[in-house]
């Protein structure tokens, strides 16, 4: 026995851990509750179909008729907030996205709807031009191909605003053009709508190669070129502070990196900036697909790996984490008080 006073004690880490509540109190602020999910949901303009989409097992685009019954059980097991992305078959795609705006876009079919059936459910919108576009980009643009800004930002406004007039509580602009916050920022103003709609900015979206599964699912990809010219290059940590500092500068009222888990650096670094706004983190299909694919490979255990990839979201700073596999996830809280 020794004592001298020197900490022999101090440095025994197992003495935190030796048992499941107090590993539990070492990482209460990983916890993931129903309230840190958002699930993307793909609506097709076909109301009675349900589509396999074939590089997202699991993964369905559901007519405004089928969507009832798809939520419903989630809802009950606590699903709070949905993001809605429109697929068009045969709605007309033209230079404008005109369509984006219209009654033909079947997200501002389906948002009456949704709040009818689900009085509780926050409803987020994807906002954007490429799945209505002739060219499949997310802007308009001018006669060299090239964006047009200004266009731009004025139709993903209006955009906006549609969705905001048939009942969306939160605009996520996921366009990347310049300005855009602030558009829409001021055309909900001038609507008497600031007050009721939120902006969750798609702030650091970068021009990842992990996007194309959802291309598929949203028949979305664009005709000629890449969007290395609106999103963000992936070397740079510059310019997604850059970005972020812009869409705070223009009134977003929550932040997101997209996608995340190869992008925890700049969550981390996004959510030490900027603590005073919920940091959401999009999950994409191909990151979706990696983790499917390797569990059904038998390489990993999927409940054990996503389970370990919610903690280290929430670790490096996440709040909300917008994912595919929210319908798995919350089965797994509502069968364990923990999951
Ligand atoms: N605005 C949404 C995307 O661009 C892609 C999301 C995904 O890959 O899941
Ligand atoms: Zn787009
Ligand atoms: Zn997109």
């Amino acid at each position: 026995m020794n004592y001298t006073g020197i900490p022999q004690n101090k440095h025994i880490l197992h003495s935190s851990i030796s048992n499941k509540t107090l590993r539990d109190w070492q990482g209460l602020s990983c916890n993931i509750t129903p309230n840190n999910l958002m699930y993307p949901i793909f609506i097709v303009d076909e109301p009675d179909s349900i589509q396999v989409i074939p590089s997202m097992p699991g993964i369905y685009r559901f007519g405004l008729n089928k969507l009832k019954d798809h939520l419903a059980p989630l809802v009950s097991k606590g699903l709070q907030s949905v993001l809605l992305f429109g697929v068009t078959n045969s709605v007309p795609k033209d230079e404008n996205g005109t369509h984006a705006s219209t009654q033909y876009n079947p997200v501002i079919q389906a948002l009456p709807m949704l709040k009818m059936w689900f009085p509780n459910l926050t409803i987020a919108c994807d906002v954007c031009l490429c799945a209505y576009t002739s060219h499949g980009h997310c802007g308009v643009l001018q006669a060299d191909g090239t964006i047009n800004n200004p266009s731009s930002i004025e139709r993903i406004a209006q955009v906006g605003l549609s969705y905001a007039k048939a009942g969306a509580h939160v605009l996520a602009p996921s366009d990347m053009m310049d300005g855009r916050i602030g558009a829409i920022k001021q055309i909900l103003r001038e609507h008497g709508l600031a007050n009721k709609v939120a902006v969750l900015s798609y702030t650091a979206k970068f021009a990842s190669n992990l996007y194309g599964p959802f291309r598929d699912a949203s028949k979305s990809a664009p005709a000629f070129g890449d969007r290395k010219c609106y999103q963000l290059p992936y070397e740079s940590t510059g310019l997604a502070l850059r970005a972020a500092a812009r869409d705070v500068e223009e009134g977003a009222d929550m932040l997101m990196v997209k996608p995340v888990l190869i992008y925890m650096d700049i969550v981390k670094e996004l959510k030490n900036r900027y603590p005073e706004y919920p940091m959401f983190v999009y999950q994409v299909s191909g990151e979706y697909a990696m983790i499917h694919h390797a569990a059904k490979a038998g390489a990993i255990d999927l409940r054990l790996l996503l389970t370990e990839v919610l903690a280290s979201l929430r670790r490096s700073g996440a709040d909300v984490i917008i994912t595919y596999f929210a319908p798995q996830i919350l089965e797994w809280i509502h069968g364990k008080s923990k999951l």
